[in-house]
């Protein structure tokens, strides 16, 4: 029982004074809820000997509405006491024996708790999180625990001796497999399979704590299901709890990013899923960066190790570039030696072949030796002993003024990649064995961890100016909790099957590279195949996909600033899908405002996808055109993610859609996000532009 209280005070004034109304500062009484004012509130709590409680309701139970306000230091006692007060206030408050859940308000595995039950499940040593009044099952061999009905939400001590065994439908599972005789639920039966273990008919395991399985009546273990890095990761994406760390000695915590307990919070699915190389992963490492998640020490490792490797990849590169050159320029010598000599003075010309590209003996013999490790398989393991023991070589070789001759001309070398001058800028650094990889570095590097094919990491948008001015709702967006979660399509399986394990995911963020369009890949079945329209099955694939039968999609158009150089060279219409853009030459196409060529190539291509979503499915497709390697474009798209989910909860459209023709039917119906990239030239959203798009369409 509570005790009566009387309101006659108008809604958020002072219960004492009277005074105030909902916006001033108050204290709330955490059994009866009424508030008191900075004034106030010492007269009406007193010395608070169970926390925040008026005097009257001191020795009565909290509201269960309550609780998670306990232990919560509040701003205007804070004010009021001291640091030492505030301290004992606060400990009464989360430790006293009447604000503690009442045991018989607990049920496990259907059986109410005794008091000393309750205080065995509190205060051992991984006990449950936010324990509130409820139904609760628990798996004492595996430490599973959940809410009635439900996957477990966390991994508890085990052999508790708390409630009763385990019931078969205590989560509710209809897979026919059985953890301990509970039959498990769908995510859990795919964390098994992705640990390798077989499930096929009906199937019963015993657990144990720290992961160990066997089959029932065969007295062999068959192994541990957290023992891969995969399985964590599962874990995490389907927000299934893993042992606690020193329960998982063998378990590293993945990526340092994932946390034990996903379960409890409520948190928004981002699933960023392209074709090969169409840049998810740079998108993936720019949020982090944008995001502030480190990476861990493994990973930094890694990926040091990886940049390393990679550099000598390019020295190598240089080095046969160097070789070619240097034979070129004897050649010419050679012809021009010849010429001189049949010249009119008749003069013999000396041949000096210590030409411009010849390399002294010690770079040289290093040279030779580095050309010939990387041809060797086993060349991945002997690097990063390698780098620690030739780092000052290279040092020599890089000084040396052929080497920097041939970089020089390294625009002839094909084999050399566009990012490779990032790198080889800082050759001499990179190769120290104290080499620390910046965020930037680990963004231009390909890879991003040993467990390149399923990532994922939780973070909250930091508040910008620009969430002040658009809705209240975003001013506390800060404490939301978002997952984004990147999947390499080959991970999806045939048919993409293991799509299902993404079907809490609120939006798919699916990423296309523009500069695809005239680029090959081998498919599957070793057959040559444009990789914009390999991109474009993909697309189909995962868009009719009965898991995300309407799903939000977010289209990325990543690598602009590629398209923007590649578009000049080689025409949209190259790739046979696009044979009808035909971008009209206007009168106004020299005004820097008009919309540059790759910028309505990339609104085609935006408009073509559209197309193709509406014609598989009733919904809309938002748009949005990004640079991986810049962050603002990135950070807006992520954003605009977070605005398609929020929008669609109350059923609107995002904002970013007004932007867009009123008049146009057709172009209304397009939404193409417009990043800070596309404001550099806003006509692109003009009337005339969208006129001119319209003809595409
Ligand atoms: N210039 C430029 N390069 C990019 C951009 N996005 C990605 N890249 C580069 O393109 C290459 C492929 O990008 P990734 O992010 O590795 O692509 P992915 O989707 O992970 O592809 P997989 O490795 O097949 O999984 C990398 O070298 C990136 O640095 C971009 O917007 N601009
Ligand atoms: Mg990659």
């Amino acid at each position: 029982m509570w005790p009566k209280i009387e309101r006659n005070v108008k809604k958020g004034g002072c219960y004492r004074c009277l005074k105030g109304n909902r916006f001033m500062e108050k204290e709330v009484c955490i059994v009866c809820g009424v508030n008191y004012c900075y004034d106030c509130v010492l007269r009406a709590m007193g010395s608070m000997p169970e926390g925040r409680k008026c005097v009257t309701c001191i020795g009565f139970r909290i509201r269960e509405a309550r609780r998670g306000m306990l232990g919560k230091c509040p701003r205007l006692l804070k004010r009021l006491l001291t640091d030492l007060e505030l301290k004992r206030v606060m400990n009464a408050e989360m430790l006293c024996e009447v604000n503690q859940v009442p045991p018989e308000l607990v049920f496990v595995n259907g059986e109410t708790l005794s008091k000393d039950e309750l205080f065995q499940l509190r205060n051992c040593k991984y006990p449950p999180k936010k324990l509130r009044p409820g139904y609760y099952w628990y798996d004492k061999y595996s430490g599973f625990w959940g809410k009635e009905g439900q996957k477990p939400s966390q991994i508890i001590t085990c052999h508790l001796g708390v409630g009763r065994h385990v019931k078969r439908n205590a989560s509710n599972g209809n897979t026919n497999v059985f953890i301990n005789n509970r039959e498990i639920t769908k995510e859990e039966l795919w964390m098994l399979k992705s640990a390798g273990v077989p499930c096929e008919g009906e199937t019963h395991y015993w657990v144990s704590e720290n992961g160990a399985y066997e089959r029932e009546g065969q007295k062999t273990r068959k192994g541990k299901i957290w023992d891969k890095t995969r399985t964590k990761l599962v874990c995490a994406v389907l927000s299934l709890p893993v042992p606690p760390r020193s329960e998982n000695p063998s378990g590293k915590e993945v990526n340092g990013e994932i946390r034990d307990n996903l379960a409890q919070k409520s948190i928004h699915k981002f699933l960023l899923v392209g074709y090969d190389k169409s840049g998810t992963s740079a998108i993936y490492k720019q949020a982090k960066i944008l995001y502030g998640i480190p990476s861990s020490e493994d990973e930094r490792q890694t990926i040091k190790f990886s940049i390393q490797r990679k550099l000598f990849g390019y020295l190598t590169i240089l080095l046969e570039g160097r070789e070619q050159f240097e034979e070129e320029s004897l050649l010419e010598k050679r012809k021009s030696c010849v010429i001189d000599r049949s010249g009119p003075s008749g003069d013999t010309i000396h041949i000096d072949d210590t030409t411009i590209y010849s390399i002294g003996a010690r770079v040289r013999a290093f040279s030779d030796w580095l050309l010939q490790v990387l041809q060797l398989d086993n060349s991945e393991a002997i690097f990063p002993a390698a780098t620690c023991e030739y780092a000052p070589f290279i040092e020599e070789m890089w000084k040396d003024a052929a080497i920097q001759a041939t970089y020089n001309r390294r625009n002839e070398l094909q084999m050399l990649p566009r990012v490779a001058t990032y790198f080889l800028d800082r050759a001499v650094e990179i190769s120290r064995t104290d080499y620390e990889p910046s965020d930037m570095d680990i963004l231009y590097a390909d890879g991003i961890t040993s467990s390149n094919s399923l990532t994922c990491m939780e973070f909250s948008f930091p508040k910008s100016t620009q969430d002040d001015s658009l809705d209240p709702a975003y001013r506390h967006d800060s404490s939301l909790r978002y997952q984004l979660i990147r999947v390499h399509p080959r991970s999806l399986g045939e048919h993409c099957k293991w799509l299902d394990m993404f079907e809490d995911t609120d939006i798919v963020l699916f990423c296309v590279a523009l500069t695809d369009y005239d680029e090959y890949s081998v498919d599957r079945n070793g057959v040559l195949t444009n990789k914009m329209l390999a991109s474009k099955e993909l697309f189909e694939s995962i868009v009719t996909h009965p898991t995300f039968e309407n799903k939000n999609f977010l289209l990325i158009l990543n690598k602009f600033d590629l398209l923007e150089e590649k578009i000049e060279q080689v025409p949209l219409t190259y790739c046979e899908w696009f044979r009808d853009f035909k971008p009209v030459v206007s009168r106004n196409c020299h005004n820097s405002t008009y919309p540059s060529l790759a910028q309505r190539a990339s609104h085609y291509i935006g408009m073509k996808f559209k197309e193709l979503f509406r014609s598989l499915t009733d919904n809309k497709l938002f748009v949005s055109l990004v640079t991986g390697l810049e962050n603002d474009t990135v950070d807006e798209a992520l954003r605009y993610a977070r605005e398609i989910i929020k929008w669609q909860h109350v059923g609107e459209e995002p904002y970013l859609n007004n932007e867009l023709s009123s008049t146009d039917l057709e172009a209304s119906s397009s939404c193409v996000h417009r990043s800070k990239m596309t404001c550099k030239s806003s006509s692109i959203f003009s009337q005339n532009f969208v006129g001119t798009l319209t003809k595409h369409v």
